[in-house]
């Protein structure tokens, strides 16, 4: 399927963007990923990035996170340019990342390992960490490498919101667990979005992203084929299936 790129609508100055991604295009070495993306995402807004596998919604998030360095285009957060910045300082501004592979230190206990990061104002602490998933709390000294999958996931969502971000970028958050954590895991990104927490949420699981998104955008082969929000998913549901079927 081919469809071409789309340029979503740009915000007013009523409700100016937290994130303002324009352009992006992206390359490891010879290859070039990305290919003119542009999003963005307001204050308070969940937004998901949806398509099938190799589509660019990682390298999306690493774009932004200053962890993949070779891209064009600009990226401003909260009115500041983050284009130029090494990936330590584009934490400091206020977004955090939890890649797919969950970045939790796999020696150290549970504890430990919500303990390392320094709480910053505005962050959670143990206590508010404990209160999400309790079963934190229970598997406290157990080492990050013998907790579930789903364990591993929630611990690496509250290790990044003791830093207090003001936009979290989750990949995958729900791939291979079980419903139940999946649900439990939802129930506290749908919290946070009460909050007024921001988010990027990169999906395959529909029905999860559907939950909580605001807006969707459709990646195909590195571009941003379309945009679908919220209150259109169930007359377009048909559409949104057949970009994630493979
Ligand atoms: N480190 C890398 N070196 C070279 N090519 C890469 C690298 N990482 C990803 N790619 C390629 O970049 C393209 C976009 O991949 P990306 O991981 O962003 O896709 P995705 O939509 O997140 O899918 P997935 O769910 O499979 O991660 C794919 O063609 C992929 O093969």
């Amino acid at each position: 399927m081919t469809a071409p790129a789309v340029s979503p609508a740009r915000p007013t100055s009523q409700n100016a963007p937290l994130l303002e991604v324009r352009d992006l295009n992206a390359f490891y070495g010879q290859s070039h990923v990305l290919h003119g993306v542009n999003l963005h995402v307001r204050p308070g807004e969940v937004v998901s990035l949806i398509g099938r596998n190799g589509a660019g919604k990682t390298t999306t998030l690493k774009s932004i996170m200053g962890v993949l360095r070779s891209r064009t285009g600009q990226i401003t957060f909260d009115g500041q340019d983050l284009t130029r910045l090494p990936s330590n300082r584009v934490a400091a501004r206020g977004l955090a990342w939890v890649p797919e592979e969950r970045a939790i230190l796999s020696s150290l206990t549970v504890r430990e390992n919500l303990e390392l990061p320094p709480a910053r104002p505005g962050g959670w602490n143990l206590e508010r960490a404990y209160e999400a998933f309790p079963v934190l709390r229970e598997r406290g000294h157990h080492p990050g490498s013998k907790l579930s999958g789903g364990e591993q996931q929630m611990l690496a969502i509250v290790r990044v919101l003791r830093s207090g971000p003001k936009l979290l970028l989750l990949d995958e958050p729900s791939e291979g667990l079980a419903p139940v954590i999946v649900q439990r895991i939802g129930d506290m990104l749908a919290e946070l979005r009460r909050e007024g927490l921001s988010v990027i949420l990169v999906e395959q699981n529909l029905k999860f992203a559907t939950r909580l998104a605001d807006r969707h955008y459709v990646f195909v082969d590195g571009q941003v084929v379309d945009e679908v929000r919220a209150d259109e998913v169930e007359a377009r549901r048909a559409d949104l299936l057949r970009y994630l079927s493979v």
